[in-house]
Formats: C-alpha cells, sequence, structure tokens
C-alpha cells in the first residue's frame, strides 16, 4: 500500500519552450482512484509517463511511501503497472501466449508466475479467447488484455491511459465492473479518460489538467441548477419574484436558469410554484455535472472565449 506525492512539479520535453506540466501539486492516497481528465495535449499521458518513471521531471518531485532501502525506479518496476493507450501485446501471438511472454518479464518468481497468468485470464473475463490470436479479437477483448498484462505483476498502483477507448457498453462495463474489483482489494488507480461520466462513476478525486496545469474538482459540493420555462406572459412576473428573494438569473427566451448554492436555496422557489397559478412549461433541477464543470474550466482559460 502506498501514497503517491507530487510537489511543485515541472516538466519540459527537449527544446519545448512551454512547459508540459507546471506546478504540479497532488496527494493520491493508497486505495484511491484518482481519475485525470483534460483536453487533447493538456498534459495527461506526459504526467502518467512520469509516474511510471518513465520520464523524469525537469524539477519538483515525485514519492512514493514505500519501504526506504527501495529506490523510486525499483519500487515502481516492482508495484506500478502502466496500461497504456495503445495495444501493448504481439498480435500474432495468442491470448496465452501474450501472458506468458509478458508474464516471464515481470521480476516474479516461476511459482507466482504460474498462478497470475490464470488468474488475470479469469479476472479480465479472457478464458473464453484464451487460444484466440490477440490480432482477431474484437476492440474489447483487446482492450482487456492490455489490462490484463499490467496486472499479471499484481501492482498495488495502476494507471490506465484511457482503458475503455473504442470498446462496446457490454466490454466498458466488464471493465468497469473490474476496476471496481480492483479498488476493493486497496490497488491505487490512476486514470484518464475522456468520458467524464465514467470518470464521475468511479473515481474519488477528479483533477483536470488544461495546458500543463492542474485543478481539483469539487464535486460533491457542485452547484446545483434549477433551469424553469415559463409562459410568455409570465415573465414579467417570474423577474418581480426572483428579485424580491434576491436571486440572480439568466433568461432566454421564456427559460429561466437559476444556480444555487444547495438544495435550501430551492425551497423558497418550489413555494413560489405552489402559489403561482400561471402553469409552468418544463421545470429542472440537477446538480452541475462533471461535463460542465469541464466546459467551464476549459472556457475560462481559453482566450479566444474573451
Ligand atoms: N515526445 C514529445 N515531444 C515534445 N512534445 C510533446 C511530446 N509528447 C507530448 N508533447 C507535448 O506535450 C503536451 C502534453 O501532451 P500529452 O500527450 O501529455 O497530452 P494528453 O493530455 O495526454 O493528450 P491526449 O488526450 O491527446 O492523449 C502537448 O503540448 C504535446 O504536444
Amino acid at each position: 500500500m502506498s501514497d503517491i506525492q507530487i510537489s511543485e512539479l515541472n516538466f519540459y520535453y527537449p527544446k519545448a519552450v512551454d512547459a508540459a506540466l507546471s506546478s504540479i501539486n497532488l496527494h493520491i492516497q493508497s486505495g484511491q482512484c484518482l481519475g485525470l481528465i483534460g483536453p487533447n495535449g493538456s498534459g495527461k499521458s506526459t504526467l502518467l509517463s512520469i509516474l511510471s518513471g518513465l520520464l523524469t521531471p525537469t524539477t519538483g518531485t515525485l514519492n512514493f511511501t514505500k519501504n526506504k532501502n527501495l529506490s523510486l525506479i525499483k519500487y515502481i518496476q516492482q508495484h506500478v503497472a502502466l496500461v497504456p493507450q495503445e495495444y501493448a501485446f504481439y498480435p500474432q501471438l495468442s491470448v496465452s501466449q501474450n501472458l506468458q511472454y509478458f508474464v516471464s518479464l515481470c521480476g516474479i518468481k516461476p511459482s507466482a508466475q504460474k498462478i497470475q497468468v490464470p488468474l488475470v485470464l479469469q479476472q479480465c473475463q479472457l478464458d473464453k479467447v484464451s487460444h484466440q490470436l490477440a490480432n482477431t479479437l474484437s476492440g474489447g477483448y483487446k482492450r482487456r488484455l492490455n489490462l490484463a498484462i499490467g496486472l499479471l505483476k499484481n501492482p498495488s498502483i495502476l494507471y490506465l491511459d484511457e482503458p475503455t477507448v473504442g470498446v462496446d457498453p457490454s466490454s466498458r462495463a466488464a471493465i468497469i465492473a473490474l476496476l471496481r474489483e480492483l479498488k476493493k482489494q486497496g490497488k491505487t488507480i490512476i486514470y484518464t479518460s475522456h468520458l467524464l461520466s465514467e470518470v464521475q462513476e468511479i473515481c474519488d478525486q477528479i483533477i483536470m489538467l488544461n495546458k500543463g496545469q492542474a485543478t481539483q474538482l469539487e464535486l460533491s459540493q457542485g452547484q446545483k441548477v434549477l433551469s424553469m420555462a415559463v409562459e410568455h406572459t409570465a415573465i414579467n412576473l417570474w423577474q418581480d419574484r426572483f428579485n424580491a428573494l434576491g436571486l440572480e438569473f439568466n433568461l432566454q427566451g421564456n427559460s429561466f436558469e437559476l444556480t444555487l448554492a444547495s438544495y435550501n436555496a430551492l425551497l423558497p422557489i418550489l413555494d413560489l410554484i405552489r402559489h403561482s397559478p400561471e402553469p409552468l412549461h418544463n421545470l429542472h433541477y440537477a446538480a452541475t455535472s462533471l461535463t460542465q464543470h469541464y466546459l467551464n474550466h476549459v472556457e475560462k482559460n481559453d482566450p479566444t472565449k474573451h
């Protein structure tokens, strides 16, 4: 079990003028799942490469809570696995042959190797296709094989770069169920995805990267949005009612949108609706979604939008 601590980390690719990552500070507790989101080119893969020891920070530090006798690289080799976005297996070998080959590179005892291959075949639901050549697998099974290879050394920390890209809904559900199971076993997971609903579903903490800078998204305290469409003839009445309660609103056509700090702020509005004789066309109340947070953040940092 290991926490991950990143302090004031900066990274520049050789000859690059702009930092790919700047002033990153992160603490990931062991057993937690961290979601890493952000637009293309925001630095997600670069951060995963640094966390995997493939790139060295230009400045700043990366630390794992670990046995002090073990060097950072040795620790990563033994306890960390990166499941890359690209398929990282031999297409002309079968699923079993791939797993047999990669388990031999894990640096674990032959007795443990014998246990790990059938275990990951079963965990990733690959038993049915174990004799099939990897290049003949469906997209969903290719993703599962990629993941299975990452699990062979029974890592305590797992990095997943877009693990469900290009898979059908049933394979996606199987992969998500497996990630939940791995989390239950106490594995620390860092997960990048463009599928925000998926990240929201399984992650304990979400970090948004934008142009190499990280922001933590506080979803549990997310604001709530009430939208309601009223009769055209009642627009002025509703404006007066909201003004009387000191509520700010956006009005588009006959639709009002109010951002509320909490559920309690909704109660006086419901009271108004109950006592109002004019019918409503539409009423919708929901937490601001991760997609909305994401778009707000990207837009706020996009100079072309100002
Ligand atoms: N090998 C490289 N050499 C120089 N610059 C690079 C290299 N790899 C990435 N970059 C640059 O570093 C920045 C971060 O890229 P990175 O691949 O980490 O983003 P990402 O968020 O993973 O993107 P995507 O969602 O498209 O995978 C980008 O500006 C990219 O152009």
